[in-house]
């Protein structure tokens, strides 16, 4: 097998939610290089939430972003670096202002219903030259001709790869299949594929992905991000390399930059704890999970009764404020 893979990694954005948004210009400054010393095509620095996250619905930045992001292109010499864009959190000013000082790929992400609020920063995207990527989040709330009607919008706007991303860690294998083989059926652009590891499905989930067709692929070393985190980036090298497809990418290099520059400033370790795990189970974007264990501490109630409530409620990116009225509606119960 020759098939060519692009591996994007998300330590320096989705790993932001771990660490609470907590970066600093040292520590993206080392990541990066050793990222881009390893040969990885792409990664991502954005505060987790997106451009513009730093705010106190989704947590402040320690680290103004578009310093992390000017520390990660300056070490960039071949790697390129991707910023994530959630319409209504970002502005195309604040993409304006990443492309400035070199970003050169864009994921505009929407929730997997909402492609439509895309069209414009899709459109600036292009303009502006940059890798133009759409982000279809907590992709199994809906059916899978849903999700290609979605992509389709994404694909017409001008995007270049079209993602199915599974922000809750919700789906297994056999719906990872039927999302990404019925795109690549559909769409003449390019597919992705962004996992959780909530249900301990992030790896088997990723090679399910890249069978059916998919051939932009995240990850994250030590797993570092939402929930449970992501899919261990230097694990699904080793794996991919024993299958026979080609990263580019140097292991130990790789295995480097986890080790020295990752595994130091994680906050916590990326285990499929009692509440990561009902992330996946119940069905709830991975970000909110740090939130969930403030709510339950402040109202003194269990995190996993607030992440059971939150699926039932078909909650999304965005209504974090309802964490806390869960909470405060359980103490009442
Ligand atoms: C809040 C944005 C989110 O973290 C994007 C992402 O990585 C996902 O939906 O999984
Ligand atoms: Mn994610």
């Amino acid at each position: 097998m020759s098939q060519s893979l692009n591996i994007l990694d998300v330590s320096l954005r989705d790993g932001s939610h771990s660490v609470r948004h907590s970066f600093t210009v040292e520590q993206v400054r080392a990541a990066a290089k050793g990222l881009n010393a390893a040969g990885v095509r792409y990664f991502e620095v954005t505060h987790g939430d997106g451009l513009g996250g730093s705010s106190l619905q989704y947590g402040l930045s320690k680290v103004d972003e578009l310093k992390l992001i000017e520390a990660a292109v300056e070490e960039a010499t071949f790697s390129e670096v991707s910023v994530l864009l959630i319409p209504g959190i970002g502005t195309k000013q604040d993409l304006q202002a990443a492309a400035s000082i070199g970003a050169k790929m864009v994921r505009v992400a929407t929730h997997v219903t909402e492609a439509d609020v895309a069209a414009q920063h899709i459109g600036l995207g292009r303009e502006l030259g940059l890798k133009t990527v759409g982000f279809l989040m907590m992709a199994h709330m809906t059916p899978v001709e849903k999700i290609v009607e979605q992509a389709k919008l994404f694909e017409s706007y001008g995007a270049e790869v079209v993602y199915v991303t599974d922000s809750a860690g919700a789906l297994l294998p056999h719906e990872v299949t039927a999302r990404v083989a019925a795109l690549k059926d559909t769409l003449q652009c390019d597919i992705g594929f962004h996992a959780h590891n909530n249900l301990s499905m992030a790896l088997a989930n990723t090679i399910a992905a890249i069978e059916a067709g998919a051939n932009y692929i995240d990850g994250s070393l030590r797993a570092l991000g939402a929930g449970a985190g992501n899919t261990q980036t230097e694990v699904m090298v080793a794996v991919l390399e024993k299958l026979g497809y080609q990263t580019g990418i140097d292991l130990y290099k790789l295995m480097d930059v986890a080790n020295e520059v990752i595994a130091p400033l994680m906050q916590q370790p990326q285990e499929i704890s009692g509440s990561s795990l009902v992330l996946g189970y119940a069905g709830v974007y991975s970000s909110f999970l740090l939130h969930a264990q403030k709510a339950a501490q402040q109202f003194g109630v269990d995190e996993r009764d607030i992440l059971m409530e939150l699926g039932q409620r078909k909650t999304v990116g965005g209504q974090e404020d309802l964490i806390y009225e869960v909470a405060q509606q359980l103490v009442k119960a």
